[in-house]
């Protein structure tokens, strides 16, 4: 029987490893973490990620072929294939602090895979790493080896979280990089095997190691170009009446350029889009392609610009104050249908209004008062290392507080500022929200999706996303 284990049971090590076990019932597969509550959800009703359709798939193999432990060294001893799924933050120290992956879990799982090792192993790069990591990684176990032949393979995940298990169901690709040398085929040839047995043989894709490395942070950093190119496109919208949606609906009707992820918005956030920019710009910048890099660069400064942009035309709109004013905040986590606040564009939307002495009243489906309150008191990038190594109890902000519901949310209010595109607050009762608030009433929508025109007839001043802009706030700057 072959034997998989995952190191690193997060969000892709987790949902990944269930899709290959109830997909291969005859492979044995450990998902193995340093971090014991996550491993003792992982074995509960409670799992430690929300993903649609994950508990079903955990549900039909946990302990018939899916494991999830604590015993790292015993599974990864014991395996054929080992996946590394481990943490790849961005660096907050040292030679390239702040763009730089930060490869610490990657060393340390590699070395221990060759201390552990009694019997050769395809050791698979799962996480997102630079170009060239394999190398690295090649020498830390070669030089460990005892004798021990391991084959090191890029296999970089595509999925997107909200639809992870559809994304591993139904992936647009699988691709696998190796050596190309008659071990490396052979290796490569053992994991596109396991694939096989439910993606068809055309959508694996096989390439040379630098190659799989350096497609990852490609997609990445083309998707967040195309939401970066909307939003710009979008700040012009609001200065000329043009409207967003009618000129992204009219951009991606040409086939070349198509329709998905051109959705303006509040701005992009994730674990993955800045970081991986951020090791691009980087790895351009230290092969001596600086224009390179800036170019990638201005991805994420429109990001930022569209996240202080938006913070602006609240605070413009209120008379240029917020101070002690309460201010609804409907959705905290990176996009519907995940728990996830990692880089929400929430945070910094609401560390703006927080600046300006807002009192904020959150509300998310999926994400609790202590999440919300250590990602608002967090330094930038401390998010991305395991949990056990973040910092424990930090001091609350004092002018936050977190209700589980939307109208308490907005009870008082001065203004509402929709997040998250969670379905649920589509079809909020806002003449109720409305009557409860203070006026003049506000809606600032970060992901166009309430009906600004039914809003308004209701009596709100709203704001959505490169619309064109209600008399009230044309003549209040939106950029400082
Ligand atoms: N989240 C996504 O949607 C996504 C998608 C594609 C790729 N990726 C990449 O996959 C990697 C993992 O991302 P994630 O979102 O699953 O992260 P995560 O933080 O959810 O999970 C990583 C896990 O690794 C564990 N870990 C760290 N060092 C370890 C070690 N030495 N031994 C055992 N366990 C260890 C941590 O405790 C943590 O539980 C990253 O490189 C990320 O860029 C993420
Ligand atoms: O038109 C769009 C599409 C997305 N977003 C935002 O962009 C962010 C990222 O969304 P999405 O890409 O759907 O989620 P992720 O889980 O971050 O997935 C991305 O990052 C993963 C980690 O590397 C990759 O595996 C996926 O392919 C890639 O889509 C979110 O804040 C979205 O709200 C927009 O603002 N407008």
């Amino acid at each position: 029987m072959v034997k998989i284990c995952c190191i690193g049971a997060g969000y892709v090590g987790g949902p990944t490893m269930a899709v290959i076990a109830v997909k291969c019932p005859e492979i044995e597969v450990a998902v193995v973490d340093i971090s014991v509550p996550r491993i003792a959800a992982w074995n509960s009703d409670q799992l430690p990620i929300y993903e649609p359709g994950l508990d079903d798939v955990v549900k039909q193999c946990r302990g018939k072929n899916l494991f999830f432990s604590t015993d790292v060294e015993k599974h990864v001893m014991e395996a054929d294939i080992v996946f590394v799924s481990v943490n790849t933050p961005t660096k907050t120290q040292g030679l390239g602090a702040g763009k730089a992956a930060d490869l610490t879990y990657w060393e340390s799982a590699a070395r221990m895979i060759a201390d552990v090792s009694k019997s050769d192993k395809i050791v698979v790069e799962k996480s997102t790493v630079p170009v060239k990591t394999a190398e690295a990684i090649e020498k830390i176990l070669t030089h460990n080896s005892k004798g021990i032949n391991f084959q090191i393979l890029s296999n970089p995940e595509f999925l997107a979280e909200g639809t992870a298990i559809k994304d591993l169901f139904n992936p647009d690709r699988v691709l696998i990089g190796g050596r190309e040398t008659p071990e490396g085929t052979k290796a490569v040839q053992a994991l596109r095997d396991v694939y096989a047995h439910w993606v068809p043989a055309d959508q694996i894709i096989c390439s040379n190691l630098w190659s799989a490395e350096l497609s990852k942070l490609a997609a990445n950093a083309f998707l967040a170009q195309r939401i970066s190119s909307v939003n710009a496109i979008s700040a012009l919208c609001e200065a000329t009446g043009a409207n967003v949606s009618e000129v992204s609906y009219s951009v991606g009707k040409d086939s070349r350029i198509g329709p998905k992820f051109l959705n303006a918005s509040v701005g992009f956030g994730g674990s993955c889009f800045q970081k991986d920019i951020l090791n691009l710009v980087y790895i351009c910048e230290c092969n001596g392609l600086p224009e390179v890099a800036n170019y990638w660069k201005q991805v994420i400064k429109i990001n930022d610009y569209q996240k202080s942009r938006f913070v602006n035309r609240v605070v413009s709109s209120m008379f240029n104050t917020v101070s002690g004013k309460k201010i609804a905040i409907l959705g905290f986590a990176f996009k519907k249908d995940t728990g996830d606040t990692r880089e929400t564009p929430a945070i910094d939307v609401c560390k703006g209004l927080l600046g300006d002495k807002a009192q904020l009243s959150i509300y998310d489906p999926q994400v609790n008062e202590d999440q919300i309150q250590r990602d608002l008191s967090m330094k930038k990038f401390d998010w991305d290392h395991p949990l056990h190594l973040q910092p424990m109890s930090p001091t609350s902000v004092k002018q936050v507080s977190c209700v589980w519901d939307a109208y308490e949310a907005a009870k008082d209010a001065h203004g509402v500022c929709i997040l998250t595109e969670w379905d649920e607050f589509k079809y909020l009762d806002y003449q109720r929200i409305y009557d409860n608030m203070k006026k003049p009433a506000f809606v600032f929508d970060g992901r166009n999706i309430v009906d600004a025109d039914k809003l308004r007839q209701i009596g709100f001043i709203v704001y959505s996303i490169g619309k064109p802009l209600d008399a009230w706030l044309k003549d209040m700057p939106a950029v400082v």
